[in-house]
């Protein structure tokens, strides 16, 4: 289980809470309105954020303490992470090889497989601004492939492509991810990626992150203030 335990994270008069355990291979969208501590959730189960308060635990281990990189967890931003100066390949060997150095053959093959399923075989030597922003989104995908880790977040990381697009990579998300095994939390403001995408959902409104609901449950019969955040986008 992926345990946030007693957590409080406060910044500039904004406070974030919660107390929340999801099980190791579910997909779970993260939904709720602009400024409600989505995004401040993920930074603090990737460890970019440090509680003021609680607990961050996966399958019992107490991961509070560790560094973004010895953590157990793969993160899809927006704007992909993707190294401007690096080519395609050299990104990726860097999923394999973090401090640098250069993989070895049977690693190297790995990384050309990833390149060839995510359909940008032939196109490693290029620069990330070489490609179109699906193509950026599918080399940032391949990493979290190569990484393999047992969870997986993305926070908003198809927000510029069009809903094809979007719905196609979350299709993949969800082959990546089942094929690890991994637990997937998706931030997102498009209720349809969410009902297409997760068997459960976290509702998170001013800075409250309210327990997990099954998808359909939620959406058949929406609590109050989802309705108010839904509104009339028809879902
Ligand atoms: N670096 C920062 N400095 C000060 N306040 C911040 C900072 N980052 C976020 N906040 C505040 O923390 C709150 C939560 O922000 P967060 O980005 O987690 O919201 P969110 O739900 O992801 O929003 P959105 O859907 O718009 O991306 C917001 O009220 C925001 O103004």
């Amino acid at each position: 289980m992926l345990v946030v335990e007693n957590l409080s994270v406060s910044l500039d008069g904004f406070a974030l809470q919660a107390d929340l355990s999801l099980a190791p291979g579910r997909r779970v969208a993260v939904i709720g309105p602009s400024g409600a501590g989505k995004s401040m959730l993920l930074d603090v189960i990737a460890g970019f954020r440090a509680p003021d308060r609680g607990r961050v635990l996966w399958q019992g281990r107490d991961l509070t303490a560790l560094p973004p990189q010895e953590r157990p967890v793969s993160m899809l931003f927006q704007d992909q992470n993707l190294f401007p100066h690096l080519s395609v390949t050299r990104n990726l060997w860097l999923a394999l090889r973090p401090d640098g150095g250069k993989p070895d053959p049977a690693q190297q093959t790995r990384v050309a497989q990833a390149l060839e399923r995510m359909g940008l075989g032939g196109m490693g030597e290029r620069k990330p601004a070489e490609l179109s922003g699906g193509q950026q989104a599918r080399a940032a995908l391949a990493r979290v492939l190569l990484q393999a880790r047992p969870i997986i977040l993305l926070d908003e990381p198809f927000a510029a492509l069009g809903p094809a697009l979007r719905a196609e990579m979350l299709e993949q998300v969800r082959a990546v991810a089942q094929e690890a095994g991994a637990l997937t939390l998706l931030v997102s403001h498009d209720p349809t990626d969410a009902r297409g995408f997760a068997e459960e959902v976290v509702f998170v409104e001013a800075g409250q992150v309210q327990a997990p609901v099954e998808t359909a449950a939620l959406f058949d019969n929406p609590p109050e203030a989802l309705r108010a955040y839904l509104g009339d986008s028809g879902a």
